[in-house]
């Protein structure tokens, strides 16, 4: 990762739940870090474990979850804090824009009480004030109306227009940490566009930290600074977004290649055989191993750790560049 100072730092994360009366690894060993201020793509197939570290980040994950190593936001333990400490941080810090935002907001009430509500009950705020204050928030987001909207429920609102009030909502305590999770999936291709863009200038101007989920690469590349690739619950690959075209795990340049906008032009497109693994379904060698077209008899025994590589990071015992010193499978970790 980078050597700056690290806004959130997450280290070491081993997650299990239970599912079918059985205990389940769902993340292995991940470890990520954004400085305050940049952006971090979590990029992977769907069950790779993006959504449950941002859950885990945020201390939502589902009963019965066991969670070993660390998460820290500006140097302080979010694993070890207590319940209502992480709540605060949640509602006034780290803020979270999540892909269907119909399911998190209440259809019964109004855009406005759902935009005031937590600066009116949790911070005092008097309403005329709060409401000023966010119907000047749905102008930043592209919503010109912002005091007729303010009386409108979510029903009178298209898609676009309610993933701008979640935007709207998320920036309103001025947190210094974004999460979004697949913000734009649910919207159509015009609207994508428009919220992707309003969500990086936002960022932007205010100096926001974010950790992008996302299946699509492109876009990641193209809003972040660096990228964490997942797979089957760990992270097999760090690096630079601009240096995506010089990937080191070969389930990277699959992505790469899969990609119509990323593979170049002329490039023939080519799909990933086989079918994404979750953690609990993964052996002792590489997770990728089996849909590998450069695996080796090692990649099916050992583990491969997250080691450097070219201009990042990456958990491959045969990198597309091979790394100089000794063989790196040789340094495969133990805990696999
Ligand atoms: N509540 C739960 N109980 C048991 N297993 C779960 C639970 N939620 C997720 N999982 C499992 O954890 C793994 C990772 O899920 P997660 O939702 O983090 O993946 P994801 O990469 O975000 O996928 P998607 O892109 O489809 O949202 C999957 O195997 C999933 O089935």
């Amino acid at each position: 990762m980078t050597g700056t100072h690290a806004l959130l730092e997450v280290k070491n994360l081993h997650v299990t739940l239970t599912g079918d009366r059985r205990r389940r690894t769902v993340l292995h060993r991940v470890d990520l870090a954004i400085p305050a201020g940049a952006a971090l793509g979590l990029v992977g197939e769907s069950g790779s474990g993006k959504s449950l570290t941002a859950r885990t980040v945020l201390g939502l994950l589902p009963q019965g979850a066991r969670v070993e190593g660390e998460v820290r936001f500006d140097g302080r333990s979010l694993t070890a804090m207590a319940p209502a400490a992480l709540r605060g941080i949640r509602s006034h810090e780290i803020a979270m824009v999540f892909q269907d935002p119909r399911a998190h907001i209440n259809p019964v009430r109004t855009i406005g009480d759902f935009l005031t509500e937590g600066l009116v009950t949790t911070r005092g705020v008097r309403r005329a004030v709060a409401e000023a204050r966010a119907a000047a928030l749905l102008g930043e987001v592209g919503i010109a109306d912002g005091a007729r909207r303010l009386r409108q429920r979510p029903s009178e609102l298209s898609g676009g227009l309610l993933q701008r009030v979640m935007i709207a909502a998320a920036l309103l305590t001025e947190p210094r940490l974004l999460l979004a999770d697949e913000p734009t999936t649910a919207l159509d291709v015009t609207t994508q566009a428009e919220v992707m863009a309003i969500i990086d200038e936002t960022r932007l101007q205010r100096g926001l930290a974010m950790l992008f989920i996302t299946h699509d690469l492109a876009l990641a590349a193209a809003v972040c600074d660096r990228i964490a690739v997942m797979y089957a619950g760990s992270v097999v690959e760090e690096l630079p977004s601009g240096h995506l075209s010089d990937a080191e795990h070969p389930y990277t340049r699959a992505l790469m290649a899969s990609r119509p906008d990323l593979g170049g032009p002329g490039k023939k497109l080519t799909a990933i055989k086989g079918r994404p693994l979750s953690a609990f379904e993964t052996g002792p060698g590489c997770a990728f191993a089996p849909r590998c077209p450069d695996a080796r008899d090692t990649c099916t025994t050992q583990h491969p750790a997250l080691l450097p590589a070219g201009s990042g990071q990456a958990a491959c015992h045969f990198p597309h560049h091979p790394r100089a010193a000794a063989g790196a499978a040789e340094r495969s970790t133990s805990d696999a």
